[in-house]
């Protein structure tokens, strides 16, 4: 369980959080997603020890943050936005140097990471691309069988294939049973790993949805061409795209009766498009 308390952080004058309170559960992978500057990496700097908030409580289970920081990084695994290790260490060496740190250094999951991920040992880390640099920052982040899993933007950089393979490595540390929390602005990612997702705003969370009260929640984009229009139609939501061709937008939970007046209507043809994540979140964004 990770829980944050009305987390508070400052940089000088400058807002980097407000007010941000959230609680994940074991095995709950939940995404912090918002725009730039919104305070998601700030959030996930200071979890990781890295800052050291103003106000507000962190607890990693019965740990709490920071004053007992050495006990809560042997459990958890942080994947940074960009990863960048020693230069000059070839990465069998580094893989040598990290597993001094963790007592639950799992030597198998290595074995299976290197050969899923693809990772060539002997070059130096400076000689890697961006995707392998990843690469090794994954494998790093969730050799250790870590409790708690936090991902910074973790697709960013990555090829479709690698992507997947996250994703892949993402749900096998839920089996195993950890909490894990990730900021993301991709909402198709958000939509196909999160069990839960939290919206900054301006440093504050705003809203909480689970992922599939978000796709309820959801209007459907109906797109209509040569539609004889009629006054029961005016209380939907609806633009008029050229001469007789409409796009309503219609929640959910009308869409019953609304197919009943339409029923009353002529039209050449019909589109009906799924929801789509951005719209809902831009409305929040704004
Ligand atoms: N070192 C710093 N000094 C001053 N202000 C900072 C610093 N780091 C972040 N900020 C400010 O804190 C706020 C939150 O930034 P943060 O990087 O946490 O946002 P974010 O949601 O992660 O955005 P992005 O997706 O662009 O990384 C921003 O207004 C930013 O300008």
């Amino acid at each position: 369980m990770i829980e944050v308390k009305n987390l508070k952080k400052y940089y000088g004058k400058n807002r980097g959080i407000e007010n941000i309170d959230f609680q994940i559960k074991k095995g709950e992978v939940y995404g912090l997603i918002g725009p730039n500057g919104a305070g998601k990496t700030t959030t996930l700097r200071i979890l990781i020890g890295l800052l050291k908030q103003d106000e507000g409580n962190i607890f990693f289970d019965k740990y709490e943050l920071p004053s007992d920081n050495k006990e809560i990084k042997q459990k958890l695994g942080y994947l940074p936005g960009e990863v960048n290790f020693y230069g000059e260490m070839k990465i069998y060496d580094f893989l040598q140097f990290n597993k001094n740190f963790y007592i639950n250094y799992d030597e198998k999951y290595e074995k299976y990471l290197l050969e899923t991920l693809n990772i060539d040992t002997k070059k130096k880390f400076k000689e890697l691309s961006l995707g392998n640099k990843k690469k090794i920052g994954i494998l790093q982040s969730v050799v250790h069988n870590p409790d708690f899993l936090i991902l910074d933007e973790p697709t960013n950089g990555l090829d479709p294939i690698l992507q997947q393979k996250l994703y892949e490595i993402i749900e096998l540390q839920r089996q195993k049973g950890s909490t894990i929390l990730f900021s993301s602005h991709i909402l198709s990612e958000v939509e196909k790993i999160c069990d839960r997702v939290g919206i900054v705003k301006e440093g504050n969370l705003i809203k909480e949805f689970e992922i599939d009260e978000l796709k309820d929640y959801s209007i459907k984009e109906i797109y209509l061409s040569n539609l004889t229009f009629i006054n029961d139609l005016n209380k939907y939501n609806h633009k008029r795209i050229k001469d007789n061709d409409y796009l309503f937008k219609i929640k959910n939970k009308n869409l019953k009766i609304f197919f009943g007046i339409l029923s009353k209507c002529s039209f050449d043809d019909i589109k009906i498009d799924r929801p789509k994540l951005e719209d809902i979140f831009i409305e929040y964004y704004k």
